[in-house]
Parts: structure tokens; C-alpha cells; sequence
């Protein structure tokens, strides 16, 4: 489908032939990411990686984060992290379920579980629990709100000045000073050794290797002639691995448990499953995922069904094409709508039934080679979070179906549980997830 967006010319794309056109046969020319006025504020002009434009700078910080962070390496390197956390997610529900019969917030224990893992990977501690966590997921609640909101002056610029009328300009000037001092607290921290030292072994014992933040740090002190590494592009990049690792992979789990309370034998199947394979150890490490083939079916379907950035990110032609005999001029807007391709009926059958046995036989993954199916994108920009968020997801829902029944709060049925999506970019549950929780 084919709009105009004030002065912006735009593309919507629903159809697998299309997004396999954009995203792989002509992937260079779609590689550019449009400027957004909120996000350029608060992310230094765009330094970071999801939204730079197409180049070198691009190129040199996706790589960083690849190598340091995100490849299979060091994904692995990760595990005793990913372990530890998934452990005190279990230790917390289980405190809540023998301190109150009432249900609890499964959405807000499922954040904290992100953020404490990307956090102790990013930047060697955990900010999880306390204060400075609580200010940090606030910052990026409002940035949440705010990047649902309209903006007139990102398809229209002379219409800028209304954002100063209307407050929006000042609401995300007063947000990317809270980031920017926070991220600069960070990075004082990581400069001044001993501080550091007290909080790693604080928080984090054994992450005492260095983090991501050490990594750019060192990088800038070489001060490399093919890649000039500032301060802002420090605070950028971190930014990303919050921005884009923590609220996605929760909100996958979130939809994931919720559509296993609506479909009560689904959830007894991956239950038996995990509790099989655990057998008498009574736990689940990652070495049993791979004996959890219905397991990861359900993270797929829930994936399918809803995906967590539902028109991924936008991207920017750089030059004229032509795409399925339509022609496009340069400077489109294109937006991909893998929500709508993950329900297509030609593609899928009964496309809005959760029915993790679809994925059994059929090869079909979300790594981007199956246009049907692509919640992490696909292409140069593709997410590069795909194995570090998987990881996540496969082992905390393992050690939740192992240790717990779940149940929605007394006199909700199933099909009464509200499967509303929030406004933004990445669309979570509009109402929090409460479940009972009872130890196994
Ligand atoms: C279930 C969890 C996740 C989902 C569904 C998801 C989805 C996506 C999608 C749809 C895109 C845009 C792809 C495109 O334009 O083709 C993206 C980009 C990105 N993701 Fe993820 N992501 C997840 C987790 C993560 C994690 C854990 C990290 C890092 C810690 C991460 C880092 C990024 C970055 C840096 C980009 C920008 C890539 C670029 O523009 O070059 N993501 N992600």
C-alpha cells in the first residue's frame, strides 16, 4: 500500500514477496533508517545502531556490539548470568506466592529479569531492584509513551513548532537530560576504578571480565583513526542494548505466558515437557533446551502471533527502485507490517489459532530466511539480538513451567483474559499480566 505521510512519501508492506524484495533482493537500497525528531533528541542524533543512517558509523558500532556482545561467543559466554537471573526471577515469585495468596505482576518481574541481565552484560552490574533501576525503567516507560505519540513535525516540518505549543518538545527535552545524566553516571563510574570495583562485587561476583561499556572506553582511549568514538556515541550505544534488548525480549515472554493461560492444554503440554527432561535434578539448565522441541514451538508461535516491534523499524529508500512493478521514488518511508504477514491466510492456516505444532516439520524460522515469519527483521538491518534474546526467553520460560502452576486471579476464565495491546513502538499487553502462582 502506497501513502503519503504529510510530505512523506510511504510505503506499507504486507506481503511475505514484498518484505523478501525490500528486506533481501534489494536490501541495499533499503538500508537506511528515516530520521525521528524524539529519538534523534534523545539518542544523540541518532549515534547509536537501530536508527543511524546507513554507513560506516553504522557499520563500525552494529560490529562492536556484534563481537563484544551479541555473537554466538559470547551469547554463550553469558550463560552463568543468564542462569543466575533466571534463578532469582523463580526466587522472587516463589517469596511473593508465601508471603500472599493474591496474584502478582508476572509482567513486572519479567522486565526486571531483562533489564538485570542486559544491564549486568552491558555495563558489569546489575541495576535491578534499587533506585537507580526503578529511575531507568521510568525514563524508558516515558520514552515508550512518547514514541506512541503522533509527531506532526516527522512528516511535515514546517508543523515542528507545534510540538513547542503542545508540550511535546518539552517533555522529550526533560527525558534526554534524565538519560544523558544517567548515562553519564555510568560512565564516571566505569572511569573511576575503585567505585566500580565495589559495585561489581556488590552485584555481579563473577562478571568482573570487562563490559560492553569498558570495551567502548578502551576503544575511544586507542583512538582509532578509522572510527572517531565520543562520548555521546558511548552513551548511544548503550542506550540500544536497553532500548532494544530489555523491552522486547519481556514483552515476548509476556505475550508468551499469556497465551499459555489461555490455552490451558498447551501450557500442560510444554510443562510435561520440561518437567520430563528435568526428571529428578529438579531444575533445567540450558544444556535441556534442546530436548525441549514444544518449547521453543510456543516461543514461535507467540512470536508469530505477537510480534514484539509488530512493523519492526522503519526503513528509508536511498535510491529510485522499483519493487513488484511498483516504482518508489527515494526518500520513501517503508514500514513492514510482520504482524499482518504472520496472519496472512495464504500463508497460515487458521492464522489466529495459537497452535505451537504448526512449526513441527516445517523448518521455518525467525531468522530472517522465511518471510513469513520474521519478528526480528531480516537483511543488513536485521536484529543482531536474536540469539542473545532467545537464549533469555527459552530458559526463563523452562524454569517457569518447571517451578510453578500458573493461573489467572480467581473467577477470570481463559477466554475472558484480556489480550489488549498498548500503544508504541514495541506493543505490549495494555494491562499488566496477574497470575496465581503455585510452587510445583
Ligand atoms: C524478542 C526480542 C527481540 C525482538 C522481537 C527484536 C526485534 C527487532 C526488530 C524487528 C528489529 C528491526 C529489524 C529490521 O529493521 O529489519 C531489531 C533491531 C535491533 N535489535 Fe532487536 N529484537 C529483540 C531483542 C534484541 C536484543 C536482546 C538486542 C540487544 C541486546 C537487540 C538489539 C537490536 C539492535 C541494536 C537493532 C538495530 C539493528 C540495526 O538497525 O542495524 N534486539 N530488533
Amino acid at each position: 500500500m502506497m501513502l503519503r505521510l504529510g510530505r512523506v512519501p510511504a510505503v506499507i508492506v504486507s506481503s511475505a514477496d514484498a518484505a523478501c524484495e525490500i528486506m533481501k533482493n534489494q536490501d541495499l537500497i533499503f538500508s537506511n533508517r528515516p530520521k525521528m525528531i524524539i529519538f534523534d533528541k534523545i539518542i544523540y542524533g541518532s549515534k547509536d545502531i537501530a536508527l543511524a543512517p546507513y554507513g560506516e558509523h553504522w557499520r563500525q558500532v552494529r560490529s562492536i556490539c556484534v563481537l563484544q556482545l551479541l555473537s554466538n561467543k559470547r551469547v554463550q559466554s553469558f550463560r552463568f548470568i543468564r542462569e543466575e537471573e533466571t534463578s532469582v526471577m523463580v526466587g522472587k515469585i516463589r517469596d511473593s506466592c508465601s508471603s500472599s495468596s493474591s496474584s502478582i505482576d508476572l509482567s513486572d518481574i519479567l522486565v526486571s529479569l531483562s533489564n538485570g541481565i542486559v544491564s549486568r552484560v552491558s555495563l558489569g552490574w546489575k541495576y535491578s531492584g534499587g533506585e537507580e533501576s526503578r529511575k531507568l525503567e521510568l525514563m524508558f516507560k516515558e520514552l515508550g509513551e512518547l514514541s506512541g505519540t503522533f509527531n506532526p513535525g516527522d512528516y511535515i516540518p514546517w508543523l515542528k513548532w507545534i510540538n513547542r505549543i503542545n508540550g511535546l518538545d518539552a517533555r522529550v527535552d526533560k527525558l534526554a537530560k534524565c538519560f544523558d545524566e544517567f548515562w553519564e553516571g555510568v560512565i564516571e563510574e566505569h572511569k573511576n576504578q575503585k567505585n566500580r570495583e565495589n559495585k561489581v562485587n556488590e552485584s555481579s561476583n563473577k562478571a568482573g571480565g570487562l563490559d560492553l561499556v569498558d570495551i567502548l572506553l578502551k576503544i575511544q582511549r586507542e583512538n582509532m583513526p578509522s572510527f572517531d568514538i565520543g562520548t555521546d556515541v558511548i552513551k548511544a550505544v548503550i542506550f540500544d542494548m536497553f532500548g532494544a534488548g530489555t523491552d522486547t525480549t519481556s514483552t515476548a515472554l509476556e505475550w508468551a505466558i499469556a497465551e499459555l493461560l489461555r490455552h490451558p492444554r498447551t501450557m500442560e503440554k510444554v510443562c510435561n515437557e520440561v518437567r520430563r527432561v528435568a526428571g529428578s535434578k529438579l531444575e533445567v539448565t540450558e544444556d535441556d533446551l534442546e530436548k525441549m522441541p514444544y518449547l521453543k514451538a510456543v516461543i514461535k508461535e507467540s512470536l508469530r502471533l505477537h510480534p514484539p516491534l509488530p512493523l519492526l523499524l522503519p526503513r528509508e529508500s536511498t535510491q529510485d527502485s522499483n519493487v513488484m512493478g511498483y516504482d518508489i521514488a527515494v526518500g520513501t518511508r517503508v514500514i513492514i507490517n510482520a504482524w499482518a504477514i504472520a496472519r496472512d491466510p495464504m500463508l497460515w492456516e487458521n492464522p489466529e489459532d495459537f497452535y505451537p505444532e504448526r512449526f513441527f516439520n516445517t523448518g521455518i524460522d525467525f531468522k530472517g530466511l522465511n518471510f513469513e515469519f520474521i519478528p526480528f527483521g531480516s537483511g543488513r538491518r536485521g536484529c543482531p539480538g536474536i540469539l542473545f534474546a532467545i537464549a533469555v526467553n527459552e530458559l526463563a520460560l523452562a524454569k517457569l513451567m518447571l517451578n510453578f502452576n500458573f493461573a489467572l486471579p480467581s473467577g477470570e476464565m481463559e477466554k475472558d483474559l484480556d489480550m489488549s495491546e498498548a500503544h508504541g513502538t514495541t506493543v505490549h499487553k495494555k494491562l499488566p499480566l496477574l497470575v496465581i502462582a503455585t510452587p510445583h
